[in-house]
């Protein structure tokens, strides 16, 4: 099985190719332009991966790589640093390749290094996780976080191609399985309840790693994504929908500390948070409210946030990119399937949906 889909941006077109299982280095070499080769992973993604796609490239190529410490907690300017150092001490020119080899973390910074990096190199994204499979390789956004807010620096900039191979998500604990679930599910409640539809019927096989199951998921997901960063690249409007429950979610990782709540599982709780203000403002019914927590649940996903202080969550809520004139502006659901970005909500509602949690 191979798919090929093809993301259009202002920058350059690239391909992202799926598969159950492949050679590597024989799937990416054709993007690479110079010589060099500068493989950016972790140091759990390292002992899985690395050694086949360094010598699959070694013929053709001057190959080197970096590995990083594993954890959200190292996407920071150090390690940007640490991956700036490994390309000046190789001597690495600008028509030096940079490959991110890992899940979302490892790809976020690998494009923020090659963004900013002699002003911009080329990089190519293998996407080990299903997270980054649906979602964060493909769009071209990047960047590191801060200790008040999620994803606070970085870059919009677009690989030459994208890798998902099936194969790596063979070796995923099933809590990271879990986690990349969330922004599956947040797809077909943004875009397409049919997409819901077909979750439900097939959520047991997409848990038990069923490779077929797998590639058609990240397929439907990145076409999702492909479509929409095609029309608005820079998240000037439609872009925004993708960050549906994120506002809440990123509350919870920042407050937490970075790394104790995965991504996806933060998503999934904030995802129920905007449903819970998309319910009270008379929008989504009781009935959608209880279905998408029963799909989150079946994907073995949090539906409650942590207890947080209301006025500590509306302050961190404050660093949201989508913030425009102070005012927070929140992905909410007309039904499943639709939804908007709008700031035209009761303050009170929000407040209600934030102090409502269950402590601990
Ligand atoms: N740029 C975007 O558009 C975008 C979209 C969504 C999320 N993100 C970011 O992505 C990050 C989350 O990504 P993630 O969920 O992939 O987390 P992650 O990168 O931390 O990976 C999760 C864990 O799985 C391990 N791992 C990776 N591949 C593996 C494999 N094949 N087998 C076994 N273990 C493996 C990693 O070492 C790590 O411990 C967050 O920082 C989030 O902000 C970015
Ligand atoms: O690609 C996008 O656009 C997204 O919003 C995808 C999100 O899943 C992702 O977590 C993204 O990094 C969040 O973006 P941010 O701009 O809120 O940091
Ligand atoms: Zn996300």
């Amino acid at each position: 099985m191979k798919a090929n889909l093809v993301v259009h941006t202002q920058s350059h077109d690239y391909p992202i190719i799926i598969t159950s299982q492949c050679d590597m280095a024989k799937e990416i070499a054709p993007y690479i332009k110079g010589k060099q080769v500068m493989i950016v992973t972790n140091t759990t993604v390292e002992k899985l991966y690395l050694a086949d796609l360094a010598a699959g490239l070694e013929e053709d190529f001057e190959v080197m790589s970096v590995v990083l410490p594993d954890g959200e907690q190292y996407k920071t300017q150090q390690y940007i640093d640490t991956i700036y150092d490994a390309l000046m001490d190789n001597h690495c020119s600008r028509d030096v390749t940079l490959v991110a080899l890992g899940g979302g973390v490892i790809g976020d910074m690998t494009g923020f290094a090659a963004a900013s990096f002699m002003r911009g190199v080329n990089f190519i994204q293998i996407p080990t996780t299903l997270l980054s499979q649906v979602d964060s390789s493909v769009g071209g956004k990047t960047g590191i976080n801060h200790p008040k807010g999620k994803n606070m620096i970085g870059a919009f900039w677009q690989p030459q191609m994208v890798l998902a191979d099936m194969h790596t998500l063979t070796t995923l604990p099933q809590r990271e399985l879990s986690a990349g679930m969330a922004e599956v599910i947040k797809y077909a409640l943004i875009m397409d309840e049919t997409f819901l539809d077909w979750l439900e019927d097939n959520m047991a096989a997409l848990m038990g790693l069923d490779k077929v199951a797998l590639a058609e998921a990240v397929a439907r997901c990145c076409q999702y994504k492909a479509d929409i960063v095609a029309q608005d690249e820079r998240e000037a409007g439609k872009r925004a929908l993708l960050n549906f429950g994120h506002t809440f979610g990123h509350v919870i990782e920042t407050h937490e500390g970075y790394g104790q709540w995965l991504h996806g599982e933060a998503v999934a709780a904030g995802m129920v948070q905007a449903a819970q203000l998309s319910h009270k403002m008379g929008w989504i019914s009781e009935a959608q409210l209880q279905r998408i927590c029963a799909v989150l649940i079946s994907a073995k996903l949090p539906t409650q946030p942590p207890s947080i202080d209301t006025q500590i969550a509306l302050d961190l809520m404050q660093h949201d990119k989508k913030v425009k004139s102070g005012q927070v502006r929140l992905i909410l659901l007309k039904s499943v399937g639709d939804a908007v970005v709008t700031a035209d909500f009761e303050p009170k509602l929000l407040e209600e949906v934030l102090a409502s949690c269950v402590p601990n």
